[in-house]
């Protein structure tokens, strides 16, 4: 058994593509058109291992997608926690629950997929703005 993918419905593809590539740093591995599907699929790839993907699915047409609140999150191992968060947030991107610990980030993507970000080897110390920003309380 091999750990292949997770898949997302996005309704931007330029949005998600910017959240998920300049944001967080994943690099478009393919795509692929389905015109008879009247869908695109788009797969990701993190640096360290591409081979385990994000792959999203761009529908052409509007479509209600729910709240689907028994998905949880897409978590990503980050080097430096602080800088990915200063990043993101430099983007326009809120960080819905900041990483105060120096170890675990929220943030949420266009289509308000919950994104977990943890810091590479456990934690960092504590740093301001961070240790005293307060979360959103939804992420
Ligand atoms: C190639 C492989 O990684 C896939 O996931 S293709 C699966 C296929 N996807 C679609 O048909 C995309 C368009 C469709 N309208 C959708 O939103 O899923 C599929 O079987 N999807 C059904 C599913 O539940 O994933
Ligand atoms: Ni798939």
């Amino acid at each position: 058994m091999k750990y292949l993918h997770a898949m997302v419905r996005v309704r931007d593809l330029d949005a998600s593509l910017r959240f998920f590539c300049e944001g967080l740093g994943l690099h478009e591995t393919r795509r692929k058109d389905y015109p008879e599907g009247r869908f695109t699929l788009v797969y990701l790839g993190a640096p360290a291992n591409p081979e385990s993907e994000v792959e999203l699915t761009y529908n052409y047409d509007d479509e209600d997608y729910g709240s689907a609140r028994n998905f949880g999150h897409l978590a990503f191992e980050v080097d430096d926690i602080y800088a990915a968060c200063a990043h993101l947030q430099a983007m326009g991107i809120t960080i819905n629950r900041p990483p105060r610990d120096g170890h675990m980030a929220f943030v949420r993507s266009p289509d308000l997929i919950s994104v977990e970000l943890l810091q590479k080897g456990g934690r960092l110390p504590p740093q301001e703005p961070w240790a005293s920003m307060p979360n959103t309380g939804v992420w």
